[in-house]
């Protein structure tokens, strides 16, 4: 089988900072991959590299054969790579149910008028925004607001979900239950990248786990011997945040 993803080469530069360099991965399809590492070691910098909102300076991102380091987002979108956003970027002044219709509007056959809203409602429900249809995107919660930008993502009808910290927030209830929601993404077939600092999540969701300090990649593998690995606990031990003790204690 080959990979539905493959990073090879990566690099962006900003300035003197070298914030990706030289990354380099393969996901397959089906799999849940997590992309860990400290606070600005890239992570945030891969995904935009690889959803077309940054440019890379060099290498590619072969998404079934395409190079998507060459595309534009929104033809990124319907090759069929949808993502989130470390801080949510939702339509404010329209209800959850428009916000999701724009994402359908978008699908590679455009979702409209009835079979639109219908859809859309599936969609929030699944999501856990059953009911709150006509509710304008800024009244909700953040995590709400969360919950509803995955609703408009699976809008798009990915292969490939690229999920920035999408669990970060959540109490230990929403927790589960968002932990069952990408589970069962996963279970339907779709192939997910997860930039994640929630190790519960991690160790639960994640397949394999590429792990980058400072621009570059320093380990990947299954995800328990990737946490176990010491220079992955040594990157981590640097940090002073719930991450470092996450590794720790895996
Ligand atoms: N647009 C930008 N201009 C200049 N520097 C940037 C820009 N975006 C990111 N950086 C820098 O690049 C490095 C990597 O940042 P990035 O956000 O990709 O890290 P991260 O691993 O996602 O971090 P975090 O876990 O804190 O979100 C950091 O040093 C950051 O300050």
């Amino acid at each position: 089988m080959s990979p539905l993803l493959r990073v090879s080469g990566l690099s962006k530069r900003f300035g003197g900072l070298v914030a990706v360099n030289d990354l380099h991965f393969d996901v397959m399809p089906g799999e849940v991959v997590g992309l860990l590492g400290p606070n600005g070691s890239g992570k945030t910098t891969a995904m935009n590299l690889i959803s077309g909102a940054l440019r890379a300076d060099a290498g590619q991102v072969l998404f079934d054969g395409v190079d998507l380091a060459r595309e534009r987002p929104h033809r990124i979108a319907r090759l069929g790579v949808a993502r989130t956003f470390q801080l949510v970027r939702v339509l404010a002044s329209m209800n959850c149910r428009e916000n999701v219709e724009a994402g359908l509007a978008f699908r590679p056959h455009g979702l409209h008028g009835r079979a639109a809203h219908s859809e859309a409602e599936r969609l929030l429900a699944r999501v856990g925004l059953a009911g709150r249809e006509t509710l304008a995107a800024a009244e909700l919660t953040y995590i709400d607001q969360k919950r509803l930008e995955l609703a408009r993502a699976l809008a798009l009808q990915p292969r490939l979900l690229l999920l920035d910290e999408w669990l970060a927030g959540l109490n230990p209830t929403e927790l589960r239950t968002g932990i069952a929601l990408v589970r069962s993404l996963r279970d339907e077939g779709l192939t997910v990248v997860l930039v994640e600092h929630v190790m519960d999540a991690v160790h639960s969701l994640c397949d394999r786990c590429v792990v980058m300090s400072a621009g570059v990649r320093i380990a990947a593998g299954p995800t328990r011997e990737v946490l176990a690995d010491p220079h992955v606990v040594k990157a981590y031990l640097g940090e002073e945040d719930d991450a470092a003790h996450g590794v720790q204690h895996a």
